[in-house]
Parts: C-alpha cells; sequence; structure tokens
C-alpha cells in the first residue's frame, strides 16, 4: 500500500482525519480505510452471497436483469468505458441492489432467493456502508470548513438516491489473448459522491490512475490489519465531489486489470461496492468552502479528463443546472449494451 494512503478512520480526532481525507481526496482521489467498523466476518458473508448468487444457472441469473441501474448485468453488458468506441462490454457480472430502506424505494426489487432471504442482513450491511460514507463525509467537512451536517443532509438514506450496493464477479479466463484481454472492467469514474470498495484478500486487479503522471498505479488487496476489524476498505472519489468542488476533489480513473499470467491461474475475483449518491433531486452546484474557492484553478478534472467524453463532465444542459439524479441516468445510459 505504498502509494496509497492508510486513514484509521476510528481516531477519536475528527479534525485530524478530516484532514488526511482532504490531502488523500484532493491528489489520487483513492485511499484506504481502516476502522470503519466493519468485522471481517460481517464483510465475508456478503462475499459468500454473491459466490452462491453467481453459481447458480445462467437462465434463473438472467431473470433479474438490471433495469433502472438495479438487478444483474451478464459479461459482456455494461462497459464502464465510455471512451475508448470498442463497442463491447466488460467481461465480469454484476448484481446491482437499489436502496433497501423502504422509502427510498417503493417499488421493493425483485431478488433471486439467495439475496431474498438475506434481506435484513444485507439491508444492515448497506445501512452501515451509508453511514460509514457519511461519517467519512463528515470529517471531510470539517478540512473544508463546512457547517456540520452539510454532507449528511443531503446523503439521508431515506431519500430517493441512486446509492447502490454493487456485487463483482470476474470469472477465470484461460484464453487470454492480448493486452486488451487483461481488462476486464474498464477505465471509468465512479458516478456518486464516494464509493467504498471491499477485495478480498489476495485478490488484486484493481488499478488508479494517477492524474499527473497518467500511470496505472495497481491497488493492493491487503487481509486484515487487526483482530476484529474487517480488511482496509478502498475508497475513491466520484463525480459528485468533483462537481461540488470545481474538480478540487478528484474523481478518479479507475480500472480492473489482470496481467495475463495471473488469469491463467485459473482465480476468479471477487470484489464488492457501494456507491454513495446524495439524493437524487440534489443540484450539481459547487458547494459554500472557503477551502475550495482557495484551492480553485490547480489542475482541473475537465483537464484531468481531456480527449475523453466531455458529456459526463456536464453540469448545465440547455442553461439548467442538472441534478444527481440525472447525472447518473445520463451516465448509465452510456454504459450498457
Ligand atoms: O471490481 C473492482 O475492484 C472495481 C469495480 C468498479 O470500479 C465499479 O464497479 O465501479
Ligand atoms: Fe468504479
Amino acid at each position: 500500500m505504498d502509494e496509497l494512503p492508510v486513514i484509521d478512520l476510528s481516531s477519536a480526532d475528527v479534525a485530524e482525519v478530516g484532514k488526511k481525507l482532504y490531502e488523500a481526496a484532493s491528489t489520487l482521489g483513492f485511499f484506504f480505510v481502516d476502522g470503519s467498523g466493519f468485522t471481517q466476518e460481517e464483510v465475508d458473508s456478503m462475499f459468500k452471497l454473491g459466490e452462491e448468487f453467481f453459481a447458480r444457472p445462467m437462465d434463473e441469473k438472467s431473470k433479474y436483469p438490471i433495469t433502472n441501474n438495479r438487478g444483474y448485468s451478464a459479461f459482456n453488458q455494461e462497459a464502464l468505458d465510455v471512451d475508448d468506441g470498442k463497442k463491447k462490454g466488460d467481461p465480469k457480472e454484476i448484481f446491482n441492489f437499489g436502496p433497501f430502506e423502504q422509502s427510498a424505494n417503493p417499488d421493493r426489487q425483485p431478488l433471486p432467493p439467495v439475496f431474498d432471504e438475506a434481506r435484513p442482513a444485507m439491508a444492515e450491511f448497506t445501512a452501515k456502508c451509508h453511514a460509514v460514507a457519511n461519517r467519512l463525509l463528515e470529517a471531510l467537512g470539517t478540512a473544508l470548513e463546512l457547517e456540520p451536517g452539510w454532507f449528511a443532509s443531503r446523503h439521508e438514506l431515506e431519500r430517493p438516491s441512486g446509492s447502490t450496493l454493487r456485487i463483482l464477479h470476474y470469472p477465470a479466463m484461460t484464453d487470454v489473448e492480448g493486452p486488451a484481454d487483461e481488462i476486464r472492467a474498464g477505465a471509468h469514474t465512479d458516478y456518486g459522491a464516494v464509493t467504498l470498495l471491499f477485495q478480498r484478500e489476495g485478490q488484486a486487479g484493481l488499478e488508479v490512475q494517477s492524474p499527473v503522471t497518467k500511470e496505472w498505479i495497481r491497488v493492493p488487496a491487503p487481509g486484515s490489519r487487526a483482530a476484529g476489524r474487517s480488511a482496509p476498505i478502498v475508497v475513491n472519489i466520484a463525480d459528485q465531489l468533483s462537481f461540488w468542488s470545481g474538480g478540487v476533489l478528484r474523481s478518479a480513473y479507475h480500472r480492473v486489470r489482470f496481467p495475463a499470467a495471473a488469469q491463467r491461474t485459473g482465480k476468479d475475483r471477487y470484489s464488492m461496492a457501494y456507491f454513495c449518491h446524495p439524493a437524487d433531486e440534489v443540484r450539481l452546484e459547487k458547494m459554500p468552502s472557503a477551502i475550495i474557492a482557495r484551492e480553485e484553478g490547480g489542475v482541473s478534472w475537465e483537464e484531468d479528463g481531456k480527449g475523453r467524453n466531455e458529456d459526463i463532465r456536464r453540469t448545465v444542459v440547455d442553461g439548467r443546472v442538472l441534478t444527481a439524479g440525472e447525472h447518473l441516468a445520463r451516465r448509465i445510459a452510456l454504459s450498457y449494451y
């Protein structure tokens, strides 16, 4: 983890945690958090559900096709990289869960039996992810000198939002022919405010692009560092924080790549993401932060994204400021086949 900082969220010194979060969020936009409150058992039990589901026959899985960003997306169906024009989806399969909180999700999502039976545990896990994301955002808010509650009041779990739990499966592929086959999830930024990414120990593959050198940096997949604690969780800053901060906080480009040699070992990779989004109606406007106002003018997100699809960086269309819900809809429309 040499290049990515590990920030301990259990520290009582929230101002210090906030400073570290700000430093990490405004440079690479990718870091680890430890001390989130998750135990390894909790995380493992979610992965186990995912393994059981993905092992089911295709005709069963495809009874829950992804619609409105919820449900099952099969091999080659989602292309996260909207810039490479390859018109071919990523070789991975995923299942997306919309909010379990009933008021945020009035039309209860149909789930296959393995997940349906685990609804209460999954709801609890999701609520915990949301709480961790909110804790992190509030700590970041102290470094940005925002009034307390600025982030929390935009991320209430009860309000309809794009917040999504996603379980991913990258089956081993032994017929890797060239570098293009090594990419298992294309380069992209995430669409919400912040993403928590759970990995399994030893199942690396995630890479983040340095906004300065454009180099791809490998993100390791470490195990638990202390008894009773889950392995450190990867956190990445996503589009909404970049919009709110005029690009000072970095929505980081990342991808999943398995070198051919690693693929030939025949091992599958599993990961799990919690995409924390603000409420759908929140607008893509600047946050009232003097710190941001002072820092603006450095390397902008727009510059970062030069040569890449500009449409996904728009905050205003036809003279109207977009909302978080509209941004999500625009990004989804570009990503599925
Ligand atoms: O599987 C991973 O490690 C990353 C997945 C990802 O970036 C995504 O689904 O947005
Ligand atoms: Fe992502």
